[in-house]
């Protein structure tokens, strides 16, 4: 009797899964060809399961027609290994003072590491994904932002062609912020500028800042302040009041850069909470903080999914153990 309750269960849980995935068949039509740019921020890649779903979930979208382009960071490693090689680490501004070790350290960890480990866990799911540093095909040539931080760059050019053979090709382009400067030598660009400039650069329709804040503040001490939407010249009023701490500054101009070149939205969202991309990209209901060019008008993407991401996550805890105990039936 027991058992057969439990059939029931599954039965009721695969049969409100199955109705989602039918439901979704209209999005999915929508968002075919559409090109997302995903700046995944080394502070939401600590949890070795959430970044493993995280990777999960841009497979999800890549298979449904999206067209997911990534940009990492990777601020911690580069920090963690420059500590191992007792390389002092300075920031000034919220960039890294990078003298010539540390931008061999960059290079090594950004393109060497988080780049590969990046690549590697996509092409779990597939042959899904190639791994590019700014250097590769010309894509980021910088010049040198100030003499104060040795090589750290600004960007001076995006070649969006290689990118774009990259994803008309059909794969996932995973793009290290090392860049080629102009005098030959490598750059550090700092990865929140790239995402910015890169998603303009492609066309992108969205670009989705995953960190390990569950979105903008207006006062980042009062947790009750999270900004749900804001208007490009209320984001720039923001940068220009001078309230905001290091980690956000980048971020922010690089989405007021985006949609100033025509990236019609910008998000920051939490990339630790279980499917935050999904939640966004899935659902009316949306997290974080959305970048508009005007006021939020509330028809924009109106979601013939619903809430079925919501669902999904709500799911989620115990679909873990179905499977497991599927798996363990005999
Ligand atoms: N107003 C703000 N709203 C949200 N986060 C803020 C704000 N000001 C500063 N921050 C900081 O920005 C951090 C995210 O940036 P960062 O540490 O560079 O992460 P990432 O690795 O994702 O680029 C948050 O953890 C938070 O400490
Ligand atoms: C110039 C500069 O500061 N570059 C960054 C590049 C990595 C990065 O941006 O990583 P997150 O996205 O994880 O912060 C750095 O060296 O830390």
């Amino acid at each position: 009797m027991q058992f057969a309750r439990k059939q029931q269960q599954e039965l009721r849980a695969g049969s409100e899964m199955a109705a989602m995935l039918a439901e979704a068949t209209p999005w999915i039509k929508t968002a075919t060809g559409k090109t997302v740019v995903i700046k995944y921020g080394g502070s939401a890649m600590v949890d070795e399961r959430i970044r493993q779903e995280v990777m999960n979930d841009i497979v999800l979208l890549k298979l449904i027609g999206l067209n997911p382009a990534i940009i990492h960071g990777g601020g911690n490693a580069i920090s963690d290994m420059m500590g191992r090689l007792d390389i002092p680490v300075e920031f000034k501004g919220g960039l890294r003072v990078t003298g010539d070790e540390a931008m061999d350290v960059t290079r090594m960890v950004l393109t060497g590491q988080v780049n590969q480990d990046l690549v590697r866990d996509l092409n779990r799911h597939g042959n899904l994904a190639v791994g590019v540093s700014g250097a590769d095909g010309g894509t980021i040539i910088a010049k040198q932002m100030s003499p104060d931080l040795g090589r750290v760059g600004r960007i001076a050019t995006i070649n969006a062609g290689f990118v774009n053979e990259v994803i008309a090709a059909d794969y996932i382009p995973v793009i290290a912020s090392v860049a080629l400067g102009t005098d030959g030598g490598y750059y550090n660009i700092n990865a929140d500028m790239v995402a910015g400039d890169i998603a303009a650069a492609i066309g992108a329709h969205k670009v989705i800042f995953l960190t390990d804040v569950d979105g903008l503040y207006r006062d980042f001490s009062d947790k009750d302040s999270l900004i749900s939407d804001l208007t490009v010249d209320e984001a720039e009023e923001m940068i220009q009041s001078g309230s905001l701490a290091t980690g956000m500054i980048p971020k922010l101009r690089s989405c007021v850069a985006a949609l100033r070149a025509g990236v019609p939205r910008a998000h920051i969202v939490n990339g630790t909470t279980p499917h935050a991309l999904l939640l966004e990209l899935l659902t009316d209901a949306g997290v974080g903080t959305v970048i508009t060019p005007t006021q939020a008008d509330e028809s924009y993407e109106a979601h013939p999914l619903g809430n079925f991401a919501s669902k999904l996550n709500e799911n989620y805890a115990s679909s873990d153990d179905r499977v497991r105990s599927i798996w363990n039936r005999e």
